[in-house]
């Protein structure tokens, strides 16, 4: 189309008069620009454009960025807007900051800010409080009988609700959301020893997740808040509108579900499935201190956070990891039978008795899966490539020089994204993309050390996961139980993609067939 008429061109010169300037930047900033690779940093608006387009893939996107800038590189939105972050997944840089200059690096006020609900408890706590608190949360998740009764309802979780939902949905044929199953399986795992009582999430009939989905907006939120200006999030909380409308609704569900669950352990109302009264529970931990409680007995608002906080850390992390294992197990079927071929021995010296107890299924004690290498090498390997968490945040106090050599000043926000360190070639070799376990498997057929400052899904140093151990056994023996005796293959059609959230859930589930393996068929 030809500009004939006095008007197009009327429109058309301050257009081109607006364009030019960009465009004369454009090419300079890229001459000028150490790598071209990295996204243009336009005046006004700052990186913000890069950032938009590639939102629908941003984890991949920071992959690409970090690999192109040599694992560290600074994002900046438009000035003012508080949206400048120096991103790194150098390892040599994660340690200094998470262990060798540990204290010139806490979460910071902002961090804080995102999570409120969390209050001042653990996850956001910095310096004297939190180290007060890691402590209490460190004697209460070393009770040996704690540790016995969270084994105990793994099991019975496990036996009496994973596998014979799983066994409903493979003689029904139809579809089921692997993840939402093991989200609800985490939940119940994680409010009975929390509040010593049994949610029942986990149940055939599905019973409906509200309480869960408010934790999902949380995590979903706390995301966005990292990806807008913090005055626009902030004004959009007090106009409730958008998503913090959302979260606001989100946070009176989980505080009002934590009143109740708190109100039925004191009327001493509640018992776990088996109906017997729980021995110990964490809710019992900080029930009569001053610190959580006032004087007529009623919690305070640290109480509610750290019980909160205790949700989270269980629920979300342990959901998250089986849901991307599973995947990666139908996609990779040779290192499922790799790791039947390790769990075969134990089976089937149990295959005759689970015959007999009926449905034939082989079930699997943490003490008989904690010895195998393969099963944990999978197990791993899934959580370098889909880690639950797959960002870190910190903020810096003085100024500092990491060994990269970049420079970076009190008062900035540093990004270590876990999803992209996972997938550094220096770090894990040119073929850091594919999930293959036997990285993990030194030439003697040990499991392979890997510092955590490399391998960072249970973080590293003084903050480093006080579940890690307890959990890892525990999903060991999960995983043991479901690939022994279950097949599954994704529906049709189904797109399995990373949710954007501060949880590394896949934003559509995973939607799966599933199918019984016939275990004696297989040993004879
Ligand atoms: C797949 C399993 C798990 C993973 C990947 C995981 C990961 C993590 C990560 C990354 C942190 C550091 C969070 C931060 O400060 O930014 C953390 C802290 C923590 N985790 Fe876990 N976690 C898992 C399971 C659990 C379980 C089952 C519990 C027990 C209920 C637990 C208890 C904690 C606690 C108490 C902290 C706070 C430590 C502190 O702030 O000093 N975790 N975990």
């Amino acid at each position: 189309m030809a500009f004939t008429q006095p008007l197009d061109l009327v429109v058309l010169l301050p257009f081109l008069a607006l364009l030019l300037p960009m465009y004369i930047y454009l090419r300079h900033s890229r001459s000028a620009k150490a790598n071209p690779l990295l996204p243009t940093e336009w005046p006004v608006i700052g990186m913000l454009p890069s950032l938009v387009a590639n939102l629908h893939h941003l984890f991949d996107y920071a992959t690409a960025l970090l690999a192109a800038s040599g694992n560290s590189f600074e994002a900046r939105g438009p000035p003012m807007s508080g949206l400048r972050f120096f991103l790194t997944c150098d390892p040599e840089n994660v340690r200094h900051i998470f262990i060798s200059n540990f204290a010139n690096y806490p979460k910071g006020e902002e961090f804080a800010s995102f999570f409120d609900v969390m209050g001042d408890s653990f996850f956001n706590a910095d310096g004297e409080s939190w180290r007060r608190q890691r402590a209490r949360v460190q004697h209460v998740m070393s009770n040996p009988l704690l540790l016995a009764f969270m084994a105990a309802c793994c099991r019975g979780k496990v036996e009496k609700g994973l596998l014979p939902i799983l066994a409903h949905f493979a003689s029904t044929g139809a579809p089921v959301d692997l993840q939402g199953l093991f989200t609800r399986f985490a939940f119940d795992m994680t409010a009975i020893p929390v509040f010593g009582v049994d949610t029942c999430r986990l149940s055939i009939d599905m019973p409906p997740v509200d309480v869960a989905s408010a934790m999902d907006a949380v995590m979903e939120v706390g995301f966005f808040r990292h990806t807008v200006p913090v005055s626009c999030w902030k004004l959009m909380r007090r106009l409730r509108i958008g998503r913090e409308r959302k979260l606001a609704a989100a946070q009176r569900l989980l505080r009002r579900f934590v009143a109740e669950m708190i109100e039925k352990r004191r009327a001493g109302a509640a018992h776990t499935a088996t109906g017997d009264e729980p021995p110990v529970h964490i809710v019992s931990s900080y029930i009569d201190d001053p610190e959580y409680v006032d004087e007529d007995g009623k919690p305070k608002e640290f109480m509610y956070a750290t019980l909160i906080n205790y949700m989270f850390a269980g629920r979300d992390t342990v959901g998250t990891t089986l849901a991307w294992l599973f995947f990666n197990l139908i996609k990779h079927p040779r290192v499922a039978s790799r790791m039947r071929e390790e769990l075969a021995p134990i089976a089937y010296s149990k295959a005759a008795a689970a015959d007999k107890n009926g449905g034939g299924m082989v079930m699997f004690e943490p003490e008989e899966t904690k010895p195998l290498v393969y099963l944990q090498a999978a197990l791993f390997e899934s959580m370098r490539l889909y880690p639950p968490g797959p960002i870190e945040r910190k903020a810096t106090l003085a100024d500092d020089v990491l060994p990269s050599g970049h420079t970076v000043r009190a008062g900035d926000n540093i990004l270590i994204p876990l999803y992209s360190m996972g997938r550094t070639a220096s770090v894990w070799g040119e073929d850091c993309a594919e999930y293959r376990p036997e990285r993990w498997v030194t030439e003697d057929g040990k499991l392979r050390h890997v510092p955590a400052y490399r391998f960072m899904p249970f973080n590293a140093g003084p903050r480093s996961c006080l579940g890690k151990d307890i959990s890892v056994v525990q999903m060991k023996s999960v995983v043991a139980a479901v690939a022994w005796n279950f097949d599954f293959e994704v529906v049709r059609g189904h797109v399995v993609e990373p949710k954007l959230s501060v949880v590394m859930q896949m934003k559509n589930g995973l939607m799966v067939k599933v199918k019984k393996r016939d275990i004696v068929t297989t040993h004879q």
